[in-house]
């Protein structure tokens, strides 16, 4: 599985003004369309991807919160985003998580101030990624390589990663 990057990729324009921008993704979103809206995928526990149970500090046979949904912007499929937390931490820190539904993380996240956001880090999927795969069942269709990004929130000390992968339509949102 390739490795995700802290520096953001100079040759993935017009991706470029995605992948780094800092604020919420919901509101960038947001402010670009109309009809904005949070397509529930599955929230359950599950065994998290290979390249992410390290980052939240466990051991690969411990399953974790898995959030996945799609976020839809002007009538189309826009970002699948991928969120996992420890199991112990959704009575803890991130039980916001457990009552959110169809509203978007970024509501439990950029609006309170005990989370602090790590560095992003940066990556291409295709079909030998998870997520990719993930994706193309989702939209039912093949997909090209796809920009991912992700990066740790934590309250209190406790981990919650956020991956989202940018899917083509983004772009019509302008860059
Ligand atoms: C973290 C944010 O929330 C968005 C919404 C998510 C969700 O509802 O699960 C997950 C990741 C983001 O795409 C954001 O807007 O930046």
């Amino acid at each position: 599985m390739k490795r995700w990057k802290r520096l953001a990729p100079s040759h993935a324009d017009p991706w470029r003004g995605w992948l780094t921008y800092r604020g919420s993704l919901t509101w960038r979103i947001v402010s670009r369309a109309e009809g904005f809206r949070v397509e529930r995928i599955q929230q359950r526990l599950r065994h998290p991807n290979e390249d992410e149970y390290r980052a939240l500090g466990r051991p690969t046979h411990k399953r974790a919160l898995v959030r996945e949904v799609i976020l839809h912007a002007g009538g189309r499929p826009v970002v699948l985003a991928h969120s996992i937390a420890a199991r112990r931490d959704l009575f803890g820190v991130w039980r916001s998580l457990r009552g959110l539904g169809t509203r978007p993380l970024a509501e439990a996240l950029f609006t309170d101030p005990l989370v602090r956001r790590e560095p992003l880090e940066f990556v291409r999927i295709d079909f030998r990624h998870p997520l990719w795969k993930r994706a193309c069942k989702v939209l039912g269709r093949e997909l090209p390589s796809l920009w991912a990004r992700r990066s740790l929130f934590r309250k209190r000390g406790r981990p919650l990663m956020v991956t989202e992968v940018f899917l083509p339509e983004i772009l019509e949102l302008g860059a």
